[in-house]
């Protein structure tokens, strides 16, 4: 059986799925898994064809500290337990830069290009990059296909992919990419046939997760997103502040002696949920704790996303749907209630029973704009793209896809 490996490393998980190539050039989904919890409660789990996991297992954190840790603990299960041996592997890299506006097929030069962005993305980029060159240099010959992060960004308009600084610094690369867009490029695609209604409108989509964003798209199109140059930007996140005025990092500098190293670690690693609740990076810690800051992280993330609706509908002038996903998006009803709140002015009003069952459609009836949760599928994105790649030499025309 011929197979297409996926591996998505995001900030608090290690995501994978197998895909086999069936007749037609469709995909059938084999196995899906994740080590979730990296920073505060790993977990191993995967399932396959047949109903019950195939593996769940929780590790003590000194096990498996971080994303690294979680990437070894995965390959050697997919490797020494199930013997996947794939004909390709699709890897999700977070940066892209300018010039990557579609996947690409891997080898040593695009694996140069892509080291140039480590330090725009230092949460993502090295483990993005770690299995690639590794799967390179033991298998030459075996297909890798990069599918980025940015590239569903690179339509925006100049007035959204620049800053107000000198154009040079433009030319040489500092724009505002935007992020999560293999999620949001799922989600344009799936929206034609979950919800054709709203397909061709004007929709926000929530990406909450561990890294958190929003992205405004007109007709399936991103026009707008609220990350920019790096993934630091736009809402908090687990761990990272989201939107800061530049001078509070300038502070740090002059008048707290931070070196440059320390101030990416500081704003990657210690701000964001983390910092402001002192309790957890991880929002069901923060949902299951009485600490007022952890309440005040929670209250500021939900303000947050309440703010960047008003900026992506002014984007795009005027809302047809809003629409929440990945892990916070899709699993904690709470949430999506409270920002339900936040966007009651634009005429939002949630069902609570829809949204307690977590349904895909879970506004009121009377609402003006629909509320939609989709789960999203970065993995399928990616081997979509993977397959693509495989059959036709480009990623542009992507086939459907079988899930079991
Ligand atoms: N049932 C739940 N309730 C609240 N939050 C949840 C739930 N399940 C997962 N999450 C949150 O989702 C986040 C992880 O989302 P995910 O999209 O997997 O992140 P990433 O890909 O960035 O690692 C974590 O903050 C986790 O606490
Ligand atoms: C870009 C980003 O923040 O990704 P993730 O949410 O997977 O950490
Ligand atoms: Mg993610």
């Amino acid at each position: 059986m011929d197979t297409i490996l996926v591996v998505n490393a995001g900030s608090s998980s290690v995501k994978f799925q197998v895909f086999s190539i069936e007749g037609e050039g469709t995909l059938r989904r084999q196995i899906k898994g994740q080590i979730d919890g990296i920073g505060s409660r790993p977990r191993l789990r995967a399932g396959g064809t047949s109903n019950g996991p195939l593996v769940d297992r929780a590790y003590p954190i000194e096990v498996v500290p971080d994303v690294p840790a979680a990437m070894a603990v995965a390959g050697d299960w997919l490797r020494n337990e199930l013997r996947v041996t794939p004909i390709a592997v699709g890897h999700r890299v977070v940066h892209g830069g300018p010039d990557y506006s579609r996947p690409v097929v891997i080898d040593h030069g695009v694996v140069c290009r892509l080291e140039r962005f480590v330090s725009l993305a230092p949460l993502h980029q090295p483990h993005n990059l770690a299995p690639i060159r590794s799967l390179l240099a033991n298998f030459p010959t075996l297909l890798q296909v990069a599918c980025f992060d940015t590239a569903f960004h690179r339509t925006h308009d100049a007035v959204a992919d620049h800053y107000a600084i000198p154009h040079q610094l433009h030319a040489e690369g500092v724009r505002r990419y935007g992020f999560h867009g293999l999620s949001y490029e799922y989600i344009a695609r799936t929206l034609p046939r979950v919800a054709p209604e709203i397909a061709a409108g004007r929709v926000i989509v929530a990406h909450l997760g561990s890294g958190a964003s929003m992205c405004a798209l007109k007709d399936g199109r991103s026009v707008e997103s609220t990350m920019g140059f790096t993934a630091l930007d736009g809402l908090p996140m687990g761990t990272r502040p989201g939107q800061v005025d530049p001078g509070v990092v300038l502070y740090l500098i002059s008048e707290k002696g931070m070196s440059a190293p320390r101030v990416q670690d500081f704003l990657y690693r210690e701000c964001g949920l983390k910092g402001l609740s002192g309790v957890s990076n991880d929002m069901r810690e923060l949902e299951a704790s009485t600490d007022a800051h952890a309440r005040l992280a929670i209250d500021y993330f939900v303000y947050r996303i309440g703010l960047s609706a008003g900026m992506l509908a002014a984007a795009l002038q005027g809302l047809d749907a809003f629409v929440f996903t990945a892990g916070i998006g899709e699993n904690s009803a709470s949430i999506r209630a409270r920002v339900a709140e936040q966007l009651a002015w634009l005429g939002v009003t949630l069902d609570a029973d829809e949204n307690a069952r977590h349904s895909r459609l879970i506004s009121h009836s009377g609402s003006r704009i629909p509320v939609y949760v989709v789960p999203t599928d970065e993995e399928l994105m990616i081997a979509q793209h993977t397959l693509a790649m495989l059959v036709n030499g480009s990623s542009q025309n992507t086939r459907s896809v079988r899930v079991s």
